[in-house]
């Protein structure tokens, strides 16, 4: 998907909320576990419920892999009814990958070829060669992890080498790299307050924001401190939107909590100066 299709579809919708499909079956309303593939059932029903309120899906593929075989088929089949259904919709798929060139052009093609997501997460600890192959595919997005939303994140990523924060330096030497205009990054909800800096950094780039919901971030200082002229942000909620009701409501339960995300987000909008 291109960056300006994007940019439109979150004008339209007043929304630039993505849903996270961190679908568990431990949480997931007991009435689908008889189905086939309780998974792509619940998810099914969860982006049909919520596709007019955001602009994208975040399946993480920790919940896929945990189920072996079946995990990795309900995410295929969940991106092909995205993608097939909804085509308007940006994918990401939250698989934190990166290795040695040679093995990272294989996780590339993975999932951008094979599954077609728009978007995949990489994590920049290998640096250059680990990353490089993913900014080959044209229209496809690399999103790097830059200061996640975890309390660990204080033990390497602001840690001070060179006079400057590590984080920082993912920022600053990434935009150095071949393809760096497909490159969005991870900034975590709960770093609100480091959004500024950041912002100086990469004025423009794309933010997926992990962190509102469950995790407590606030959407309003997010968007006080990271929001630009194109807005910028991808704001993700996975169980604060998911899990509200084990009953047969479920996906209502789940809209609703996406419609007052999405309204919050069309107030931010209109009222920005
Ligand atoms: O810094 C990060 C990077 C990724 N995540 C992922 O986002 C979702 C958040 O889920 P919630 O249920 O809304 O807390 C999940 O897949 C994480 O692995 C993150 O939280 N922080």
């Amino acid at each position: 998907m291109k960056t300006t299709d994007l940019i439109a579809q979150i004008k339209k919708k007043q929304s630039f909320l993505i849903v996270g499909l961190d679908t568990d079956l431990d949480k997931i309303p007991k009435h689908l576990l008889k189905e086939e593939d309780p998974i792509f059932a619940f998810n099914k029903a969860i982006i049909d419920a919520t596709q007019d309120l955001c602009v994208g899906y975040k399946p993480n593929t920790a919940f896929y892999e945990a189920y072996g075989m079946k995990g990795w088929k309900a995410l295929e089949k969940t991106i092909n009814y995205i993608n097939e259904k909804y085509p308007e919709q940006f994918t990401i798929a939250d698989a934190k990958r990166g290795d040695i060139g040679n093995t990272s052009s294989r996780y590339a093609k993975a999932f951008f070829e094979d599954l077609n997501f728009d978007s995949v997460t990489v994590a920049p600890y290998m640096g250059k060669d680990s990353v490089e192959p993913f900014l080959e595919f044209e229209e496809k997005h690399t999103i790097l992890l830059a200061l996640t939303s975890n309390k660990g994140a204080y033990d390497f990523q602001t840690k001070i080498i060179d006079g400057q924060e590590v984080y920082k330096h993912v920022l600053q030497t990434s935009k150095s790299y071949k393809g760096s205009e497909n490159l969005m990054y991870v900034v975590g909800a709960t770093k609100a307050q480091f959004l500024s800096d950041i912002r100086k950094i990469i004025p423009e780039a794309f933010l997926l924001v992990p962190g509102v919901g469950a995790q407590g971030g606030s959407l309003r200082d997010v968007c006080t401190y990271g929001m630009t002229e194109n807005i910028g942000l991808l704001i993700n909620s996975s169980r604060g939107i998911l899990y509200n009701s084990s009953g047969q409501d479920f996906a209502i339960a789940a809209r609703n909590v996406a419609q007052q995300l999405q309204e919050d987000m069309q107030d931010i909008l209109v009222n920005r100066t």
